[in-house]
């Protein structure tokens, strides 16, 4: 059965540690995860003064004249770091379909705590994952999102251990897949809109995440999902986070989850609705070396393994050279 809406879950049966709660918060995400990839998490733990801190700090940072902002521009198209300008990126790109660029404008760091002197972080494989984070001069700003980064990597292992539960594996399973992962925080600024948009533009276009789940908060409506052909709102619900699939996820369960087309929507131009949109969103990408191997639970004769094994690292990497095919020097999220 599809899910025609996005579902809201309470995590507390989880987190409160009876084993019923958690086989009742497991069974939700797995319904979720198989029909609509999209699900509202609440009771999430991640603290209120936390996530406003740095809603309002990087509201401050996108609200710098532009050559502040470019003082902390993108060090390299193969390094996702730093700041990416109004209509530089299109998601859409990672779909083969070239499309203009989108209306917002991003900030994103990796790791922040990368072992000085720790040959796996500087091996040929760890590629650009590691590449130092370039911050603007606020230390309040840094100190902000390191700290939220390191709380959406906890809430990412709480998350990826419910989805162990749910496809009847131990609880633990993924945990030293993703002891070193490599996951990105951006924050995404969509500005008010002051003119038409360009036939097909959007705030973000139509796309998939890469990794193993996405987790968001957005400060408004706009965001919406695929399901059985329609666009469906995702349903906008304060204090809460939205969590989805990625590509990769969905090839490691063999296809059971998907991972869903979304996008943001523009407002229209002549209403209140038209404010300005701010986003935290934590791409989570397990260890670059962890490989990816379609479950043996997700398979059976009807259904072999439809992909063949492939390494974390190797797989976002994929998606970043499908985009350069197409011309563009920027990568999608
Ligand atoms: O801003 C949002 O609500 C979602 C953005 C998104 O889907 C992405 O950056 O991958
Ligand atoms: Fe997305």
């Amino acid at each position: 059965m599809t899910l025609k809406t996005v579902p809201i879950i309470d995590l507390q049966p989880y987190f409160s540690g009876t084993p019923e709660g958690k086989a009742a918060v497991a069974r939700a995400v797995d319904e979720a995860c198989r029909s609509i990839g999209f699900l509202v998490i609440t009771n999430h733990q991640i603290p209120k003064e936390l996530v406003d801190r740095v809603s309002a700090l990087s509201q401050a940072f996108f609200a710098l004249p532009l050559p502040a902002k470019r003082a902390v521009d993108r060090p390299r198209a193969d390094m996702v770091r730093g700041y990416s300008a109004v209509a530089e990126e299109s998601l859409s790109y990672s779909m083969e379909d070239a499309a203009p660029g989108d209306l917002k404008e991003s900030f994103s760091i990796g790791p922040t705590d990368v072992p000085a002197g720790d040959p796996y972080y500087a091996e040929a494989n760890a590629g650009p994952h590691f590449a130092p984070n370039v911050w603007p001069a606020d230390p309040a700003f840094r100190a902000a999102s390191t700290e939220y980064f390191a709380a959406m990597s906890d809430l990412s292992r709480s998350l990826m251990r419910i989805f162990a539960l749910a496809l009847d594996l131990p609880e633990t399973w993924f945990d030293d897949k993703i002891d070193r992962h490599i996951s990105m925080f951006r924050v995404l600024s969509y500005p008010r809109l002051t003119e038409k948009a360009l036939p097909g533009q959007l705030r973000a276009s139509a796309h998939s995440d890469y990794g193993s789940l996405t987790i968001v908060l957005p400060d408004g409506p706009g965001l919406q999902v695929t399901t059985e052909g329609q666009w469906v709102d995702v349903p906008h619900v304060p204090g809460s986070f939205v969590v989805n699939l990625g590509d990769l996820m969905m090839q490691w369960t063999n296809d059971r989850w998907v991972s869903t087309l979304h996008r943001v929507v523009n407002p229209p131009i002549d209403s209140p609705e038209n404010r300005k949109r701010q986003s935290l969103v934590f791409f989570h990408q397990p260890n670059y070396d962890a490989m990816v191997e379609c479950l043996p639970a997700c398979q059976s004769a009807e259904e072999p393994a439809k992909y063949a094994p492939i390494s974390s690292g190797d797989h976002l990497l994929s998606k970043f050279v499908k985009q350069t095919t197409f011309g563009g020097t920027k990568l999608a999220a």
